[in-house]
């Protein structure tokens, strides 16, 4: 289930490579928002110092979209429950049996919710196809036990639909106001995010890059603020 209030359903992606630029990204956004994605640009210049020290004083999703055997997978999985992270991801494109690997692995971390890429917001193929290809592989994920999916906003109501409410969906792609959609091929405005079924909106450069990224935040709270009752 996502949090209540807006602020805890906004994650910022912070693709920087360099510790300095992420803690003064997270000073900037302070309190706006309720958490943050460490990706692989950071990760693999800075590591789990700097994750566990981005994790006291917001929630974090960290996003490496793990995609391998199931074996080296669950450890994966494992040495990211050790790092006390709030949400992992794994590639559904790695199968059932790897997905069943990771959500044994991930039980025992029952604070960190574990999810899968479905189909990247990235990818080209068309809109219909992914809607397809992204529930099938919801569904993988759901049955092998794991607590929600990456998507695209387009494919977030026919997960829910299938999968229940309950089941997480983490929707990057997310461009407002005539944005650049840069590689983002399948995107839509925050308040769309929130009505089309959205738990969480994953923001990137449209906040990193904004003359004031904490202003660029509250402008995309307000737009999912203005959808709800
Ligand atoms: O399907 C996916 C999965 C992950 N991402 C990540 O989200 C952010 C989006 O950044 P923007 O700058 O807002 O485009 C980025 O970290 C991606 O690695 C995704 O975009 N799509």
């Amino acid at each position: 289930m996502p949090d209540n209030r807006m602020k805890d359903r906004l994650m910022v992606a912070l693709d920087v490579n360099h510790r300095d630029a992420a803690l003064a990204m997270r000073d900037q956004l302070g309190d706006s928002v309720g958490w943050l994605k460490v990706g692989l640009r950071l990760f693999v210049a800075e590591g789990p110092e700097l994750v566990r020290d981005l994790n006291t004083s917001h929630k974090l999703f960290l996003d490496l979209k793990f995609h391998d055997i199931p074996n080296t997978v669950a450890q994966a999985v494992e040495s990211a429950g050790g790092l006390g992270v709030d949400m992992i991801n794994v590639h559904a494109g790695g199968g059932e049996e790897m997905l069943a690997s990771a959500a044994k692995a991930a039980a025992n971390f029952p604070d960190m919710k574990l999810i899968a890429v479905t189909v990247l917001t990235s990818d080209p193929m068309p809109k219909e196809q992914a809607r397809v290809v992204a529930l099938e592989r919801a569904k993988l994920a759901h049955d092998a036990g794991l607590d929600g999916i990456v998507c695209s906003v387009h494919e977030a109501a026919a997960i829910k639909q299938t999968c229940g409410t309950n089941f997480i969906t983490v929707t990057p792609g997310i461009r407002w106001g005539g944005q650049d959609t840069q590689d983002q091929k399948r995107v839509a405005d925050p308040a769309s995010a929130i009505t089309g079924g959205s738990d969480y909106l994953v923001v990137g450069r449209p906040i990193l890059h904004a003359p004031n990224p904490r202003d660029a935040a509250l402008e995309a709270l307000a737009m999912m603020e203005s959808v709800t009752a």
